[in-house]
């Protein structure tokens, strides 16, 4: 049975790479001369480079093509999704949707797998999310992801499982969602502790105050608390505040150094933070760092005040 993927990104080229171990994959690419570049050169080297294509992968631009198949992951950015989700309803319906984008949409407060039961009722809707950079699943590196789906995950667990990529499954695709939102903000946040040079313990102390934060608004919205202490929340916050091949670490990096970062690369982190302190006002929660880093963000305080405040808020129980 054929998998597709929607986005040929470095993650949506990355799962096609890995899942062609268990049959043809379909990579959908918006920009036509792309997927014919990545069908003549076996490579796609604008998003993910030094990776060869297996013969098992064809890329398109021609999006009919790309949604016969049965299972489709949707792998563009976050603040992208609502819009490709509603142009393409048509072809959508009834399908399995798979979402492996992590944010949140700034317009409507939803995560991933709202969005798709908004757009497309008719599709039964799951996200893959967890701690994974696209070029070690596309190396063949041993990786763990959650799947979440709200009923019927076993054989979707299955057909998505590789021997490189192993799922783990659950059906609190609130939780799975929030996590991998949320861990961007703190990535963020971590990269700024480290760029402008607070120290490793500066950071183990963000992550766990971030942790707390993310739990909080998480089961307010209706999370597990169990997933969030799993792959998709606690085991890619680890693995994103602390690893250099962090896009949302290295952007905190420049800010908190006071360097520019090249606006073309994908940050989710900072859409998402916006969108939380929307959802943290509505549930009455306290979340702040995600506020801080949205005033950052916005250049509309320094880092050195950003770190001030953090610290003079007032002293309570953990
Ligand atoms: N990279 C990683 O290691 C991981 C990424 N993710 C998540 O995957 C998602 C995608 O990230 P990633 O692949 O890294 O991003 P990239 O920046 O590598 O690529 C984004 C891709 O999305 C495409 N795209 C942009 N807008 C649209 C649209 N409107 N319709 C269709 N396609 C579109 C781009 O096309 P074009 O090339 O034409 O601009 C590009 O191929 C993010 O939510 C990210 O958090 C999750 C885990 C790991
Ligand atoms: O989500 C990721 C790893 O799990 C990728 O993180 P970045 O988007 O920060 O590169």
């Amino acid at each position: 049975m054929t998998v597709s993927v929607l986005g040929a990104g470095a993650f949506g080229t990355a799962l096609a790479v890995t899942l062609a171990q268990n049959g043809p994959v379909t990579l959908w690419a918006r920009d036509a001369d792309q997927a014919a570049l990545m069908q003549e050169t076996g490579r796609n080297e604008r998003r993910l480079p030094g990776v060869n294509l297996p013969r098992k992968v064809a890329a398109t631009a021609d999006i009919s093509v790309a949604t016969e198949a049965e299972t489709i992951l949707l792998a563009m950015p976050m603040q992208q999704m609502r819009g490709f989700l509603a142009t393409h309803a048509d072809l959508l319906r009834g399908k399995t949707l798979v979402a492996c984008s992590k944010g949140i949409d700034l317009e409507s407060g939803q995560g991933p797998t709202a969005l798709i039961a908004a757009a497309s009722p008719s599709a039964r809707g799951a996200i893959l999310t967890g701690p994974s950079f696209a070029a070690d699943i596309a190396r063949g590196l041993p990786t763990a992801l959650t799947l979440a789906c709200a009923e019927d995950g076993e054989a979707l667990q299955r057909e998505l499982s590789t021997p490189t990529l192993r799922l783990y499954r659950t059906t609190d695709t609130t939780g799975a969602e929030l996590g991998g939102a949320l861990k961007n903000v703190i990535a963020i946040a971590a990269g700024v502790v480290i760029g402008a040079g607070l120290g490793d313990s500066a950071r183990a102390a963000l992550m766990t105050r971030g942790f707390a934060e993310m739990s909080r608004i998480a089961t307010a919205m209706g999370a597990r608390a169990e997933t969030l202490s799993g792959l998709s929340g606690f085991g890619d916050l680890v693995l994103t505040c602390t690893s250099v091949q962090s896009r949302n670490f290295r952007y905190g990096r420049a800010l908190g150094a006071g360097e520019d970062f090249d606006t073309s690369i994908t940050v989710e982190g900072v859409a998402t933070a916006k969108a939380v302190s929307i959802l943290a006002q509505k549930h009455i929660i306290d979340m702040p760092i995600a506020t801080m880093i949205t005033a950052l963000a916005d250049r509309q305080i320094t880092v050195s005040e950003a770190v001030q405040a953090l610290l003079s808020r007032p002293l309570k129980e953990e």
